[in-house]
């Protein structure tokens, strides 16, 4: 197996995370909610700990999650620099601090209360939501035309990641690079159409703007009788800042039931969905483990199992898919997704070092329009570029 991702190495894009994000983030949910001085005395104990020196501090053994964390590796972990393990449980492990932070696991006041909710609330409001909406009045009439513009729409919607623009800056992100890095869009659609109507698990990253588009394609999957059901899988608790929770589908069910003609549509169709089981919302605790799916617990294995298509959403969740390693990037998705129980397609727009499935030339085109100079291709995190991937499994 390749080396997992860490952030050691100097100039490195998960050290950035990790020593630049996060520590910007805490600033950020201090400032956007008026937190009391001792919620804000623990907010400024994690800013130390997240410093370049700064350690991660050990589990409080009468948390309640005390013993989930122990099992997902903490024991291994704590006294160690955040930049000297793994990052992919780094970074959960600092959004499980973060809220502890805030008291969103506590017995308090502060007990559920989204630190990022609002962020989240201000971008499901805003104009670029709107027209997001507004689009679906003028969709191709062509049904394959259609299928392609709402696949990329769920797959463009994953640039919607507050977490990331963070790092992007006011500048905001690059340009979309047209033309996918990789592209089994078709074989997808091939497995979605194949074999009568079946349970399709979705995999949901951001709330807000990629959320809407993912719930239009849901739409679109079982109105045109491909999905018996589509299992939407959410996270239990708030996640890399604009991750989905209940909460927030339930807010984009309500935006789209109340925008223009298409969306309102699409909206009352699906809350009605989600009355009568047609659409299933989930929110596992592994949603939100440190962990890649290859280590997912049984009953979740047996959800994927069950399903026709699982469609995973975004850079998180193409990192657990595979692995957070660092894999050659010529290596076929189908060996890297070997152990996954049924069909799977990764929607997600580059925002990591992770990849795999590339073709050389690809891979050479890449690097040489970046003109590599031996650090991480910007094309691999900018989010400007995408992929369709699907392996049939098994
Ligand atoms: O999963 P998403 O929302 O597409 O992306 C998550 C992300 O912003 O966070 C990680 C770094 O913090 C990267 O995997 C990626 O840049």
């Amino acid at each position: 197996m390749p080396p997992v991702v860490t952030g050691r190495a100097a100039g490195s894009f998960p050290r950035g995370v990790l020593l630049k994000r996060h520590p910007a983030l805490i600033e950020r949910v201090g400032r956007a909610t008026p937190y009391p001085p001792d919620r804000r005395a623990a907010l400024g104990e994690l800013l130390r700990d997240t410093s370049e020196t700064g350690r991660i501090a050990p589990l409080d053994p009468d948390a309640r999650d005390a013993g989930r964390w122990r099992e997902w590796g903490a024991p291994r972990y704590e006294g160690r620099l955040w930049t000297d393990v793994p990052f992919l449980w780094a970074e959960s492990f600092f959004y499980r601090e973060l809220l502890n932070a805030v008291g969103y696991f506590g017995p308090g006041p502060w007990r559920g209360i989204d630190p990022f909710a609002p962020s989240k609330r201000a971008e499901l409001a805003g104009a670029s939501t709107d027209s997001e909406m507004a689009a679906l009045e003028r969709l191709p009439t062509s049904e394959a035309e259609r299928d392609a513009a709402l696949l990329n729409s769920s797959l463009w919607g994953n640039r919607a990641d507050l977490g990331f623009r963070l790092s992007a800056g006011d500048a905001g992100l690059g340009e979309r690079v047209t033309g996918l890095v990789s592209d089994d869009s078709a074989r997808l659609w091939e497995a979605l159409g194949s074999g009568g109507a079946g349970p399709v698990c979705l995999v949901a990253d951001n709330a807000g703007p990629e959320l809407l588009p993912d719930l239009v394609l849901a739409d679109r999957l079982l109105r045109t009788g491909r999905a018996s059901s589509v299992v939407l899988h959410l996270k239990p608790y708030p996640y890399y800042v604009s991750d989905a929770t209940t909460a927030d589908a339930l807010a984009c069910l309500e935006r789209l039931s109340a925008g223009p003609p298409a969306a309102a549509g699409a909206g009352q169709r699906l809350r009605r969905d989600v009355t009568e089981g047609r659409l299933v919302l989930r929110a596992h605790p592994f949603s939100c483990a440190p962990l890649a799916y290859a280590e997912m617990p049984d009953d979740l294995r047996d959800d994927f199992a069950s399903a026709k298509v699982t469609l995973m959403k975004g850079d998180l969740n193409y990192r657990r898919l595979v692995g957070d390693r660092l894999w050659p990037a010529t290596t076929p998705f189908a060996e890297a997704t070997s152990y996954f129980p049924g069909p799977v397609a990764a929607l997600r727009t580059l925002k990591s070092d992770v990849v795999t499935g590339l073709t050389p030339q690809t891979l050479r085109r890449l690097d040489e329009s970046e003109g590599s100079d031996g650090s991480a291709a910007s094309w691999r995190t900018s989010g400007t570029h995408a992929l369709v991937q699907f392996s049939a499994g098994g």
